[in-house]
């Protein structure tokens, strides 16, 4: 099988075999040009040669019509995952018509019914989402910590771009590191709130930022990357058994 995730910032692509191990894996930077980006990858997926593409997207649904036109040359099945807030795995009283599909596959990587937990996803967004015993009671949706630094470097004059590093969330003495730190502790802040409104939940973070802002976090993470993909798996396999 073939996974994709298409995603605001990055695509990645993951090939399993028949016991779902990974065998080959990227993820590459699309620049807001998915489709070409998958273009230059159909050589590649050919000479994968997977029995079916499942895919993951954020992008909305005028680039997945290019996605899909891109993808039909290739003629392998493909199928783009649908969030349905009423599904066995999970419900959700989100409306599943605006819930993103990668962090509902978040959810459903992660999601078990003898838990509560709190999903954490760390891309261009952060999203934060809480399950009770596999119910989505709904989340929160934060720009990333890269997203807030550029809103800043445009919204004014005094704060100019600079490099550097999210890694303190102490009161900052230079622009650098007030803007640094101030940005760190909105995100940490929020999930030191939110998980002491929801002691007795557990906390799960995945995505490229997860490792940088659970080192704040006051309670014990669980850092997993596997999570949309697990999703990914979990989705298709619930609909070829039903
Ligand atoms: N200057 C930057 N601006 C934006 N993102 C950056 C920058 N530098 C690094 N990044 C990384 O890009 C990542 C976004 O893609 P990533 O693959 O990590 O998460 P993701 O959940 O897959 O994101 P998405 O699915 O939205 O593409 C951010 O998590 C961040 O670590
Ligand atoms: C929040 C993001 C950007 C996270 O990648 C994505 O899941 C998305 O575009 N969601 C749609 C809005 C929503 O989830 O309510
Ligand atoms: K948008």
């Amino acid at each position: 099988m073939l996974w994709l995730d298409l995603g605001n910032t990055r695509l990645k692509y993951w090939l399993t075999d028949d016991i779902g191990q990974i065998v080959a894996h990227d993820a590459k930077q699309h620049l807001q040009a998915p489709a070409e980006l998958l273009m230059g990858l159909t050589d590649r997926f050919e000479r994968y040669a997977p029995d079916f593409i499942g895919i993951s997207s954020v992008l909305g649904d005028n680039l997945n019509a290019k996605v899909s036109e891109t993808l039909s040359r290739l003629n392998i099945p493909f199928e783009f995952v649908h969030v349905d807030a009423a599904h066995a795995l999970m419900k959700s009283a989100y409306s599943d018509q605006q819930l993103g599909c990668d962090r509902w596959l978040q959810m459903l990587g992660a999601v078990d019914k003898k838990k509560r937990q709190c999903v954490i996803g760390c891309g261009t967004a952060v999203t934060i989402d809480l399950i009770d015993h596999a119910e989505h009671l709904g989340g929160y949706i934060f720009p990333s910590i890269y997203l807030q630094r550029e809103s800043l470097f445009s919204g004014t004059k005094q704060i100019t771009i600079s490099n550097g590093t999210f890694d303190s969330v102490n009161q900052g003495l230079t622009t650098q590191d007030a803007v640094h730190r101030g940005i760190l502790l909105s995100i940490v802040g929020a999930i030191n709130e939110i998980s002491h409104r929801h002691p007795n939940f557990e906390l799960i973070m995945t995505g490229g930022d997860a490792a940088i802002i659970s080192q704040h976090v006051n309670r014990p993470v669980r850092l997993r990357d596997d999570l949309l993909l697990n999703g990914l798996a979990r989705y298709f396999d619930y609909r070829n058994k039903s």
